[in-house]
């Protein structure tokens, strides 16, 4: 039987270097007839061959053997939506607390933290905590903003009205089920399992951080949001464009940037699968075929502080004539505008009135200098290529992360005012301008601070440095007889180098985060082995492929690992145990564990390399057979 096609990916977790062994040197307990004898029992790890009866404590389950149920369960740790609505939720599908792992191999019965002084005093409370909380949920899920659980229907978005999850992306599956992400049932660690010791760690220290896991998850759901093309009135392929989604939800449309009505919408390209914001210039009819060609110089440009291009074209499919922009998609994010002036900016504003002076709601200086120092780079580059960014305007920059900045709609301007042929010393130094005059807005937070320069100038002073007044002034002063962007850049000098430092430390905390993913990867890819050998019902004509030779080391280890009993006959339900010895194993360490066959009538002393050689010679031969 072939394995599955994502077979050969698992193969990635076993490094090259290991080299596989075989199985006869392994210690097998035979039977009188010379076959190897049928295991029940596993022994926790040993290092020498003498088996320590204090060892053999933990006793594998036999699989015809009824054990009493623990008290605690890891089996269903993942909140499962769609039996929500039916039936109630067990307290033991959601009983995953806190574990906290520790080094030992011994456990207690059904101790998912490995500390019982931990685990004991609070485990009953949280219990009922979660099944308390879990009830609530049922039936009850508009407090998250999901109505409908089902992938098919529609979704009540919590980022915009009517986005649906639907099967558009996965054509030909139209009965695929799909569950909402559950992004937001990842909590924090709770107080009273916070205080660890430096040697313990809670379930949250071996994967990333809460809110980044959130924003990904989000970024992800909105890249995947649909609305039906029809009660848009939007044409289902556009170009090589189709599941067009409307970016901008606001009614009235301003022709105040552009000169026309414009509309954006999220898109998906028929070529190169990936997702897209398309911007479309209403009412636009392009009369100089040679306007194209001004996109050219943008589409070379490529900078973390500007959204690229791809490309530009015309369309009569709304009704009308449009000229549509093709830049690149980045999911959730806002503009400068909405971020600071926008309804969620007032609201907050609001919330600190009556507030003591020191919390008032201005933008910190570093905030402000980080911005001016994204733009600058942006225009820098801009200037550098011989064009003029015509669009430093706070509803057409785009904040795409964490105080992250791109210049949005570029070449716009260019191809719209094609036939005036401005001069381009003069654009470049009006950009000069109205970066002070952005920057002058935002140090303010109002949107009327040029009206008045003198008045919002105190107002700077009063609340920011002395450089930050004098760099608003350089940029907004008359050029003598041109300012560049170079003067900016010596300007702004040694708080580049801050710049560089903050982002190299927020480099430094995502390469951490992907690092413990990045374990759990390595796990995963060797789980997906042992379930591609293990219980296999029929391989190679052999209905006992998976029962003998080096097949049933691996079945044993996997009873060693996951199957354990405490002298009570519990399952051993210890992460920690599981994590060290899928690591072990994976490494191909030398040090030896014992196995016991169920009947305990035999153990192997057998290392995690020979392990590691047995699972490797077993995987290659479901390889082989493709
Ligand atoms: N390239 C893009 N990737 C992701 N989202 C985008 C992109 N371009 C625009 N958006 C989103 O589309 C929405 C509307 O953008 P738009 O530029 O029309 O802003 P606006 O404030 O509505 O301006 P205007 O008043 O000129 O229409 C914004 O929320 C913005 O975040």
């Amino acid at each position: 039987m072939a394995p599955p096609s994502g077979s050969t990916s698992t193969d990635e977790s076993t490094p090259s270097a290991w080299t596989p062994k075989t199985s006869s040197s392994i210690a097998k307990a035979t039977n009188n007839n010379g076959a190897p004898t049928k295991l029940t029992k596993a022994a926790p790890a040993a290092t020498s061959s003498s088996m320590d009866s204090a060892s053999m404590r933990a006793k594998v389950a036999s699989s015809t053997t009824t054990l009493p149920k623990a008290k605690l369960h890891v089996n269903s740790p993942i909140f499962k939506p769609s039996n929500l609505s039916s039936g109630s939720v067990k307290a033991e599908s959601i009983n995953a607390p806190e574990f906290v792992p520790k080094h030992s191999h011994e456990s207690s019965a059904g101790n998912m933290y490995g500390d019982v002084r931990l685990m004991q005093p609070f485990a009953a409370p949280m219990q009922a905590n979660m099944v308390n909380s879990m009830n609530n949920l049922q039936g009850n899920f508009s407090q998250f903003g999901i109505n409908d659980m089902s992938m098919g229907g529609s979704m009540q978005s919590t980022y915009y009205g009517d986005g649906a999850v639907n099967n558009y992306y996965y054509q030909g599956s139209g009965a695929m089920m799909h569950q909402p992400l559950q992004y937001h049932l990842y909590n924090t660690p709770l107080p009273h399992v916070s205080n660890l010791l430096p040697h313990q760690k809670t379930i949250h220290g071996f994967f990333i951080s809460d809110t980044l896991r959130e924003e990904l998850h989000r970024k992800n759901e909105m890249v995947l949001q649909t609305v039906n093309a029809q009660d848009y009135g939007l044409p289902e392929e556009l170009h090589e464009y189709h599941s067009l989604y409307p970016l901008d939800m606001t009614q009235e449309k301003s022709t105040e940037v552009f000169g026309y009505q414009s509309s954006v919408y999220k898109c998906m390209c028929s070529v190169d699968g990936k997702t897209y914001a398309l911007r479309r210039i209403e009412g636009f009819r392009l009369t100089n075929e040679l306007a194209m060609q001004t996109i050219e110089g943008w589409r070379r440009i490529k900078h973390a502080n500007i959204v690229s291009i791809r490309e530009a074209f015309t369309s009569k499919a709304f009704g009308d004539h449009s000229l549509i922009f093709v830049y690149d998609y980045h999911p959730c994010s806002k503009t400068l505008y909405d971020v600071h002036f926008g309804p969620q900016a007032q609201l907050a504003s609001q919330v600190l009135v009556g507030a003591p002076k020191s919390t008032d709601p201005v933008i910190q200086e570093r905030i402000l200098w980080s911005y001016l120092i994204q733009l600058t780079s942006a225009l820098k580059k801009i200037h550098s290529a011989g064009l003029a960014a015509r669009l430093i305007d706070p509803t057409k920059i785009l904040v795409t992360g964490k105080n992250r900045l791109r210049m949005n709609c570029c070449g716009i301007m260019d191809m719209i005012t094609f036939d005036t042929a401005p001069n381009i010393g003069h654009l470049q130094q009006d950009d000069i301008l109205n970066l002070g005059q952005l920057m002058m807005t935002l140090a303010c937070k109002s949107l009327t601070a040029t009206h008045n320069i003198s008045k919002s100038i105190d107002y700077i002073a009063q609340h920011y440095t002395q450089d930050m007044k004098n760099m608003i002034l350089f940029l907004m002063s008359q050029p003598v007889p041109m300012k560049t962007v170079d003067q900016i850049i010596s300007m702004l000098g040694p708080r580049i180098l801050q710049e560089i430092n903050d982002v190299q430390n927020a480099n430094d905390v995502l390469e951490s985060d992907l690092g413990r993913e990045l374990e759990n990867g390595r796990l995963a890819r060797l789980l997906m082995k042992f379930g591609f050998i293990n219980e296999r019902p029929e391989f190679d004509m052999d209905p006992a492929w998976s029962e003998t030779g080096d097949r049933y080391i691996i079945k044993l280890f996997r009873d060693y690992v996951f199957h354990q009993v405490d002298e009570a006959g519990l399952p051993v339900l210890d992460v920690a145990h599981v994590l060290t010895c899928l690591n072990k194993l994976d490494a191909g360490v030398d040090e030896k564990i014992v196995l016991m066959s169920r009947d305990e009538l035999s153990c192997l002393i057998v290392s995690y390399r020979e392990i590691k050689a047995c699972i490797e010679s077993a995987f290659r031969d479901l390889s082989k057979s493709k």
